[in-house]
């Protein structure tokens, strides 16, 4: 009996097949397990057809209904894997058979598909306009190098047209994808050895033979980032009946080499730009991990609550629903976690209050105290200082570093700073509340002097985690193999949090790992959003050193995001329902658009306006059901995690963003000035990379200054 595979470039499309194509393709696959090649030749109704002039004699169609058609690309070496690479309508996909050509790398030796014949017409033209290009963008490399990196000849031809990076960008749909991620990786300026490393060995089978063997069952078996084996009946109606989330079984090589390496030393650290997948690969690290052993415990935190239901939702899809493994994984941000042990040890719950209240405190307490400081400056102080390096007493505070704030303070402003302190702590008492770095201090304490819960913590959204957290997460998990497995991305910082995980007992040198490749998001979606962060540097995660978004990319396409100032906010909002009502008739559905906005106020506008002309409307705050239909409104910063076919951010003006009353003035003090205005610009810039396919950004006025290349 043949067996049966899917490529990915098949399921890209077949979410958005009719219920019938799918039932169609359904049936056809079921025919791939139950019959001999030679009666899948002979059967009439499957109908297996060459393709005319196609460039891959291994072509053919199959008959799916009357209008469609699967291609399938069918052994022709005694091997006995057929792969089904698309479904289209029957014109297309004979157009789409012919020019396409699979063949294997030789280099990681999987299985790669080129359009053969847009190549061979384009190249000639690029080579005539390379010719008098005063620099082309492989000069550095030679031929040889491109050779062992897997370059083959027809790429090494096409390759040494191309005079930059956006020409290698329009080949990018046409060029066989391991050689296309290799000519990218050198575009961005990685030496061939990184490259080897990063693309090549990763892919590359552990035990490849010299000579590449070219079945195609083996180049197959070679493929698992973009091809998945079916092995029986069962596994076919599963993989076609759910509803079908790529991540679960395609992981790029760069997530499956961090997420299921049998095991680390210590804590690890996944890094990567939005969209590149952390949050997947740390999912599926959570499903190794609970392969490791019997009886593990796994803590796996995220930052709201929202998001929590998000990977409980996705922790039970890749685990197949399995009641026994879920029981042993606990989803929940750590705030919850903290809140629980500290519960669990005293008589009342705590009662943390929120940023606000907290304010009100300080400022009672400075107008109590006479001191000479703002409330902002205290609370500040408190969070980054003395909670940052849990100060509990005068003497402690005295001899601290301040590293990272820009005024000095000498022993008796601190004195001062220390009874506002007290003031506020006293506050606090009197009314039985705390707050939740106060609950997390608390937690890490109890934690301490108790057996460790879990055997692995793995921490998502992992940026904005304060010092006071990470100790809790620290003392969740006892320093060993495999400890804590950590992602985050630092450019989406938006919460002001500092931290050195090193002075927390959490190292990852050695065990830091990068993710490069978006997936949610345009090209020209991430250029343009990555351009708002051109100006600054962000810290690394760990906290030393600065990170960057170099080699950063996607490899889809699409429209160039809308950048747009409007006279007045009523057109800018009239603009916002005229854009929302041609998403939904371009096909959108409701829940597919975003639309965020700094402040809860613009949104009401805009949703009266929506609702006015009958656009159902759901505010993102705490936990959304997916099911429910409507436009999402949410805050830019309950924008985090989220995605949406199409984003429109509103009011993204002066004054606005950054909002002026969050920005300490810089002769307040100048390090925090520069903070928080590096906060408000990774606030506009996770907003804009929420946005799958279409991005808008509008305003009404002046256009915020984080624009300068749009205004
Ligand atoms: N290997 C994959 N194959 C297909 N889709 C993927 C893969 N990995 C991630 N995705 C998809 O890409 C999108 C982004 O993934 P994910 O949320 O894990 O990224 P992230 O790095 O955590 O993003 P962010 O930092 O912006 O929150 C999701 O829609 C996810 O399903």
């Amino acid at each position: 009996m043949p067996r049966l595979a899917f490529a990915q470039s098949f399921w890209d499309g077949y979410d958005t097949l009719e219920k019938p194509v799918r039932a169609g393709v359904r049936k056809a696959m079921a025919k791939f397990q139950a019959m001999s090649v030679a009666e899948l030749n002979a059967d009439k109704g499957l109908h297996l057809e060459s393709v005319e002039n196609a460039r891959d004699p291994r072509m053919r169609t199959i008959r799916i209904t009357d209008f469609w058609r699967g291609v399938v690309l069918a052994p022709d070496d005694g091997s006995d894997t057929f792969l089904l690479v698309n479904v289209l309508s029957h014109d297309d996909a004979y157009t789409w058979a012919a020019k396409r050509l699979y063949s294997a790398n030789s280099a990681t030796r999987a299985l790669e598909v080129r359009n053969a014949v847009a190549l061979d017409e384009l190249t000639p033209l690029y080579e005539t306009a390379a010719r008098t290009a005063p620099r082309l963008l492989f000069a550095d490399v030679s031929d040889g190098t491109l050779r062992e990196l897997g370059i083959d000849d027809q790429v090494l031809r096409a390759a040494r047209s191309l005079v930059d990076k956006a020409q290698l960008e329009a080949f990018s749909t046409l060029l066989p994808e391991d050689q296309l991620e290799v000519l990218q990786y050198l575009a961005e300026g990685f030496s061939p050895e990184e490259v080897y490393r990063d693309v090549v060995a990763v892919r590359r089978p552990a035990h490849a033979p010299a000579e590449p063997v070219e079945d195609l069952a083996t180049v197959i078996a070679n493929t698992p980032a973009r091809i998945r084996l079916v092995t029986g009946p069962q596994e076919l109606e599963e993989v076609l009946e759910k509803p079908f989330a790529a991540w679960r079984v395609f992981l790029h090589p760069s997530q499956r080499r961090v997420a299921y390496r049998a095991s680390y030393g210590g804590p690890v650290q996944v890094t990567g730009g939005p969209g590149t997948g952390k949050t997947v690969a740390a999912l599926h690290r959570v499903k190794h991990l609970l392969g490791r052993s019997e009886d593990g415990r796994v803590l796996l935190t995220t930052y709201t609550n929202a998001l929590a239901a998000g990977l409980r939702d996705m922790l039970g899809l890749l685990l197949d629903e399995d009641e026994k493994l879920l029981a042993r994984v606990d989803v929940t941000t750590v705030d919850a976690f903290a809140n629980g042990i500290v519960r669990a040890h005293s008589a009342a719950a705590p009662k943390p209050i929120g940023d606000r209240e907290q304010r009100h405190l300080w400022e009672k307490a400075v107008k109590q105290l006479g001191l000479p400081f703002t409330a902002q400056f205290l609370a500040q102080e408190y969070r980054h200082v003395i909670l940052g390096q849990n100060l509990r007493d005068l003497d402690a505070y005295l001899g601290a570093s301040r590293r990272g704030r820009g005024t000095g303070l000498g022993p008796a402003r601190r004195r001062e700073v220390w009874s506002g302190v007290e003031r506020f702590e006293q506050f606090l008492r009197d009314r039985g509340e705390t707050t939740h770095l106060r609950v997390c201090s608390r937690a890490a304490e109890l934690l301490a002097d108790q057996s460790a819960p879990y055997a692995h913590v793995v921490v998502d959204e992992a940026q904005d985690l304060h010092p006071a957290q990470w100790r809790v997460l620290r003392a969740a998990v006892s320093p060993a193999p495999d400890d804590l497995f950590v992602t985050g991305d630092p450019h989406q910082r938006i919460y002001d949090s500092r931290v050195s995980l090193g002075s927390l007992g959490i190292t990852t040198a050695g065990r830091s790992f990068r993710l490069r490749v978006n997936y949610r998001s345009t090209e020209e979606i991430l250029a343009w959003s990555a351009h708002l962060l051109a100006p600054v540097t962000v810290d690394t995660l760990e906290g030393e050193g600065t990170d960057s978004l170099a080699g950063y990319r996607s490899l889809l396409h699409g429209r160039r995001p809308q950048a747009q100032g409007y006279a007045t906010r009523q057109e800018e909002t009239q603009a916002l329902v005229e854009r929302v009502q041609s998403l939904l008739a371009e096909g959108l559905a409701p829940h597919e658009i975003g639309v965020c906005a700094r402040f809860n106020l613009s949104l009401d506008r805009a949703e009266e306006k929506l609702n006015a002309v009958g656009i159902p409307v759901l505010r993102v705050k705490g936990q959304v059901a997916q099911e429910a239909e409507g436009v999402r409104l949410a805050t830019m910063h309950a924008m985090k995690g989220l995605e949406f076919r199409a984003v429109s951010v509103l009011g993204a003006a002066e004054g606005t963003v950054p909002f002026a009353r969050e920005i300490t003035p810089r002769e307040a003090d100048p390090l925090q000035h520069e903070a928080d205005l590096l906060r408000e610009r990774c606030l506009l810039f996770v907003a804009c990379t929420r946005a799958r396919e279409t991005l808008s950004v509008t305003w009404s006025g002046t256009a915020s200054p984080f624009l300068p290349h749009v205004a």
